[in-house]
């Protein structure tokens, strides 16, 4: 029943221990003052009392009570203390788990369900291991010392006659609690939903104000709103049908306890303080009924959510790099042979017997029609999916054999969707390389020819980009993008169509200055226009994930090739804008 939970029982299991043996000291602490209220009603009522007793009394009541309010200090600390690192131990979990991902654990979650299960689905969790842990307490260990005394020093009779109803309330919370579990799986998917409907308005809110897009949108969050209601709607409906299965039965036990007492007192088989007392603790079994109903509740619940969460931390992880992987070394070249790929998604291969030799030092240029598998073939060496290494070398080793981790260090990657955070410019360049100086920072924005941006920005380098840089132009994401890449002053740089939003000179200023500044490191460059490859030392065409054209500029335009065409055209409508200023 606990096995789920058993991790963090044992972790802190030194709190739960301290804690629980708190909480069983305030318990029987608890079950003393019944027992001398009785007893003193008793002697007030035989007149069997005087002035000095009844202070002594009273004062060993203050006493108890004092003692109680420390030891529910004492397992209230432990326990929540213990609950409260559980929710933080399971969301560094949690995220570590994200981080050691591949890129296939993302397209399979949705980041609905990733924050639902990090966020929703932790705090139940938490709740279950503080509140939880006192409800199951007080809904066994409690109510079964509290008959214990009211057999001894009440009747036995009268307590079992009085608490026979309450075995129907545990036939009923079992009943009702797979229900519970049910629709609370059911409220946390509907939460998912929702919580991806709001990222994506979140996200393309310009996109959805530029195709009117509102009220269809506002529909769809009303619409996964009011599931969410109805959900919840729903697991209420169960949770409250716990209440009057409580409340009946406690009033049940109540009236047969004080029929059954007031014949026993009129038989002269019960004295009044023994049925004061015997109320006082048929009470005190109150809060042990409703305790049980929320440790069911509660369990149930949690039991989704860790069935969620475990679901995430038991996803495979494509572990590319163990401890005894080579290093590559430096300078080396990097050899695709024969190797095919596709997505675990995808029917067909994305790319198809490649053959290619990244030399070291040297510059590469890719081209294509779109779609045709450009930056799949760069991905191959970014680790994002899993991939066949043995067909692919890094320096004399297969990849099998290296260590990717190793591996990415040495690369800069500027993707085609930039990620802007939402922090001045400077800590968004400096974010590939942290400890850089002021100097190479200024030399990565002069290479990526960011200068004069920066310049007319008010606070310069200083100034914020706000959410996913939404105060910055496509071509200004790019060269901050390609300025992050740059100040890691990487052995391999990729740019992955990253000049695609800039014009033609900014283009060109870029391009001389990696020509200029890294003629010793490897650049690919993936794009659409050749002037952003021409100067490269080997240039491939893919289609349909085949390597259809290779060489070099002066090559590929001997022959009637896709480069050549695409060439001529580039030239003509350069020719043409050139015409159309003057
Ligand atoms: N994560 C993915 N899962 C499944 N298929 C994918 C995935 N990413 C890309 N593809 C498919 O792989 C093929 C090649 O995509 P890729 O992005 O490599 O093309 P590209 O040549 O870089 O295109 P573009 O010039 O438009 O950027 C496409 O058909 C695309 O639909």
């Amino acid at each position: 029943m606990f096995k789920k939970f058993k991790w963090f029982i044992d972790y802190y299991k030194k709190n739960y221990i301290i804690g629980i043996i708190f909480l069983l000291l305030s318990d029987v602490v608890s079950l003393f003052l019944p027992y001398i209220i009785g007893k003193l009603i008793d002697l007030i009522y035989n007149k069997g009392i005087d002035f000095d007793k009844f202070i002594k009394i009273v004062i060993f009541t203050f006493f108890v009570v004092i003692i109680k309010y420390f030891l529910a200090m004492g397992w209230s600390y432990n326990v929540f203390k213990a609950s409260g690192s559980i929710e933080y131990l399971t969301r560094n979990k949690l995220m570590n788990k994200f981080l050691r991902q591949s890129q296939e654990f993302f397209e399979n979650n949705s980041t609905g369900s990733l924050m639902g299960k990090s966020t929703n689905d932790i705090q139940q969790i938490s709740i279950m291991a503080g509140y939880g842990t006192l409800s199951l307490i007080d809904s066994t260990i409690l109510p079964l010392s509290v008959i214990i005394v009211m057999i001894v020093t009440v009747d036995l009779k009268l307590t079992i006659f009085s608490i026979l109803p309450i075995p129907f309330i545990a036939f009923a919370y079992f009943k009702i609690g797979k229900r519970i579990y049910d629709k609370s799986i059911k409220v946390n998917k509907s939460f998912d939903k929702l919580n991806d409907n709001v990222l994506e308005d979140a996200e393309g809110i310009r996109i959805i104000k530029v195709f009117n897009l509102e009220d269809k949108r506002r529909k769809m969050f009303y619409k996964n709103a009011d599931k969410l209601a109805e959900n919840n709607i729903n697991l209420a409906k169960y949770q409250a049908l716990l209440a009057p299965v409580e409340r009946i039965i406690t009033s049940i036990t109540f009236i047969i306890a004080i029929s059954y007492g007031s014949y026993m007192i009129y038989t002269s088989k019960l004295s009044i303080g023994q049925i004061v007392s015997f109320t006082y603790y048929l009470n005190m079994l109150v809060w042990p009924m409703y305790a049980l109903g929320d440790f069911i509740n509660l369990k149930q619940q949690a039991s989704a959510s860790m069935d969620r969460i475990e679901e995430t931390l038991n996803y495979k992880e494509e572990i590319s790099d163990s401890s005894n992987k080579i290093d590559a070394g430096e300078n080396i070249d990097i050899l695709f042979d024969e190797h095919n790929f596709k997505y675990p998604s995808s029917k067909d291969y994305i790319l198809n017997r490649i053959n290619l030799s990244i030399k070291n030092n040297k510059s590469l240029g890719i081209l294509g029609k779109t779609s045709s598998g450009k930056t799949t073939l760069i991905k191959q060496l970014l680790d994002l999916y899993k991939v066949d290494k043995t067909s692919i070398y890094i320096g004399k080793y297969t990849a099998s054999d290296t260590s990717f981790k190793l591996l990415k260090e040495k690369i800069g990657y500027v993707p085609q969707q930039h990620m802007i955070f939402s922090d001045t410019l400077k800590n968004n360049i400096l974010f590939s390389n942290e400890k850089a100086s002021e100097k190479d920072l200024n030399k990565a924005i002069e290479m990526a020819d960011f200068k004069k941006d920066i310049e007319e920005f008010p606070e310069g380098l200083e100034t914020m980009t706000g959410e996913n840089g939404i105060s910055l132009s496509g071509g200004q994401k790019q060269r901050l993008s390609i300025a992050r890449a740059i100040l890691k002053n990487p052995e391999i740089l990729i740019l992955d169509d990253a000049m695609s939003a800039v014009d033609a000179n900014t283009e060109k200023n870029i391009l001389a200055n990696l020509k200029k500044y890294r003629n010793n490191k490897t650049t690919i460059i993936i794009a659409h226009r050749i002037s952003q490859v021409q100067d490269c030392d080997n240039i491939i065409v893919l289609e349909n994930g085949k390597i259809v054209e290779q060489g070099n500029h002066e090559h590929l335009i001997k022959d009637n090739t896709w480069y050549k065409r695409q060439y001529l055209k580039q030239i003509m409508g350069d020719e043409i804008e050139e015409y159309s200023k003057k």
